[in-house]
């Protein structure tokens, strides 16, 4: 195809060269540059792919999209845009033929309850028939295959393949978690979401290579409702009219005050058997009754997102009622069997909102005591440690501070900055650096009646330590701790 082909929807100037140039391929990793690619230079935040230039033209690519001053050479020409992971968005959108066109799109943005919603979204929409596919958190799903995720939401270049491929499976609808860094890097540009969803927001994801400060945070989660074309809000959020700022879409909410267009009343909290979950009515724009076997207040504001993404595609009542009695999702609030005296979940909990909301829905149910085992990962958020230290020891009635993906970083000095938000006395807490120790600790000390949560690894296989990635998997360790110390199951 020709050069001019991607781009149709740019500002950009002609350095040199042609625009009817034939290119082969759009390629932003030097590593795959074939003869006649196009190669868009990123300046990440390790790399500046400006640096890649020289190596990508003696493989023979075609044409260089720089946002820097470069010396340009003969046969080969250069674009030059002010952004190029904008200009990266618009030239995906065109090389995979507009995708977003097909398929409707749903991306929803928040700070917690974007992968639970959109599983639940999935669910209601294919137990109606339409096919639904999903990128997120823990995987994109197109039909059957299932492709493990290295991010929330992935590269422009990645999302609008994975549309197309979303398109040509025949594929009706795609639902997807769009983090505020995706908002940031361009990585969903290029196209308007049919639906854009807000869950929720608190402080989260300020620091080095995330966002400069909350107001950045939130005036990133924002730019989603200027690029969508109906608007799905939760109206409770103190911070709605803060993420209106600047709306063009179309604008619905839901949540609990009276006002709003879809609400939950009367909600009760279901303990039947063990099994626990929640029951609520749904009010205003539709009418009816649902209950969720999955725990917690949140669970609610969920599978009410959930509720007024579908009513759009106009599911029946009783599919939305037979879909949320029956969804769950890997690592969130996964109930893991290990006796009946006591209850094991794992969860992907690893902020201080989330926590806090975890386990004030959990004592509601009353357990015997709460016991909450975590740890926070390295080169992430500072303050997350303090304030998730601080929670744990203001909720549980025990806390287990251990690793989670301590990636660069000691993983002692993190355990450190956990203990300083740790307002509990001695015998109230421990501290054991390896995992698979902690939660040997917590299952060997359970009591009759206790809720013990793994918190923080929700769905992941591994465990960043010192710059290695190595498998572990909290529902494998906990039958290998089983295998090792059978008084665990035999006294259960
Ligand atoms: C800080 C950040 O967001 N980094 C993301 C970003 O990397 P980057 O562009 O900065 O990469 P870089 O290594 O500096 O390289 C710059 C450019 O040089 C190119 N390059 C590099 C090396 C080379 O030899 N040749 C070459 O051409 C690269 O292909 C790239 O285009 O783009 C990559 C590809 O899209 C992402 O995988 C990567 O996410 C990293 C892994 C990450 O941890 N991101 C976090 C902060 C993140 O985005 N999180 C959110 C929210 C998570 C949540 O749900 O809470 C998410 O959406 O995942
Ligand atoms: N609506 C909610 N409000 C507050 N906490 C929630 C909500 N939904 C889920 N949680 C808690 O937050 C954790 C993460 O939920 P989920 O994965 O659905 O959110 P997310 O927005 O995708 O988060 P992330 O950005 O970490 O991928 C859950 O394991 C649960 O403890
Ligand atoms: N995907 C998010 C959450 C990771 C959760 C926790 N397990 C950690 O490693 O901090 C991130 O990379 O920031
Ligand atoms: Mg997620």
């Amino acid at each position: 195809m020709k050069l001019s082909k991607l781009l149709h929807e740019l500002d950009y100037e002609l350095l040199s060269g042609s625009e009817d140039v034939e290119i082969t391929s759009l390629v932003y990793d030097s590593r795959k540059v074939e003869k006649g690619s196009v190669f868009v230079c990123i300046s990440g935040s390790v790399r500046d792919a400006h640096d890649f230039i020289d190596e990508v033209i003696e493989k023979g690519a075609a044409a260089i999209v720089v946002e820097k001053d470069v010396p340009c050479k003969e046969g080969v020409t250069y674009i030059k845009t002010a952004n190029n992971r904008l200009a990266l968005a618009c030239m995906s959108a065109a090389y995979f033929d507009y995708p977003a066109r097909h398929i409707k799109t749903i991306g929803i943005t928040g700070t917690k309850g974007k992968t639970t919603t959109t599983y639940m979204v999935k669910s209601i929409l294919e137990l109606s028939g339409i096919k639904t596919g999903l990128i997120g958190t823990i995987e994109s799903i197109i039909g059957d295959c299932h492709i493990p995720s290295e991010n929330t939401t992935p590269e422009s270049y990645v999302v609008q393949e994975t549309f197309r491929k979303m398109v040509d499976a025949g594929l009706d609808a795609v639902v997807m978690e769009v983090s505020s860094q995706a908002m940031m890097l361009h990585r969903v540009s290029g196209f308007t979401f049919d639906y854009g969803v807000f869950t929720n927001l608190e402080e989260d994801h300020i620091g080095e290579n995330e966002h400069k400060d909350f107001a950045d945070y939130m005036h990133c989660k924002s730019l989603l409702f200027r690029q969508c074309r109906v608007g799905i809000f939760n109206g409770d959020s103190e911070y709605f009219s803060g993420i209106l700022e600047g709306h063009t879409c179309e604008v619905e909410t839901f949540g609990c005050a009276e006002t709003l267009d879809l609400r939950a009343e009367e909600i009760e909290l279901k303990n039947r058997h063990g099994e626990l979950g929640v029951k609520y009515h749904v009010r205003g724009l539709m009418n009816f009754d649902v209950e969720v076997n999955v725990p917690g207040k949140f669970s609610v504001y969920n599978s009410l997102t959930a509720i007024a993404i579908c009513r759009h595609f106009g599911v029946p009542t009783e599919q939305i009622q037979e879909a949320l009695k029956h969804v769950s999702v890997k690592g969130r609030i996964e109930l893991v069997p290990v006796s009946k005296k006591y209850t094991v979940m794992i969860d992907y909990a690893h902020n201080a909102m989330s926590l806090e909301s975890l386990l004030t829905t959990l004592r509601e149910y009353e357990p015997k005591r709460l016991v909450c085992l975590f740890g926070c990962g390295g080169n992430r958020s500072r303050s997350r440690r303090f304030e998730m230290g601080e929670v744990s020891s203001k909720l549980a009635d025990f806390t287990i501070v251990t690793s989670d993906n301590p990636r660069d970083e000691d993983p002692k000095a993190i355990m450190e900055d956990i203990l300083v938000g740790i307002k509990k006395a001695d015998g109230e807490y421990v501290t054991i650096e390896d995992r698979k120790e902690a939660i040997a600790y917590a299952l060997l000390n359970a009591k009759e009646g206790d809720i013990i949560v793994l918190a923080g690894k929700g769905h992941e296989d591994y465990q960043i330590i010192r710059g290695k990635k190595l498998h572990m998997d909290e529902r494998e360790l906990i039958q290998e701790i089983i295998k090792e110390h059978p008084e665990i199951v035999s006294e259960a």
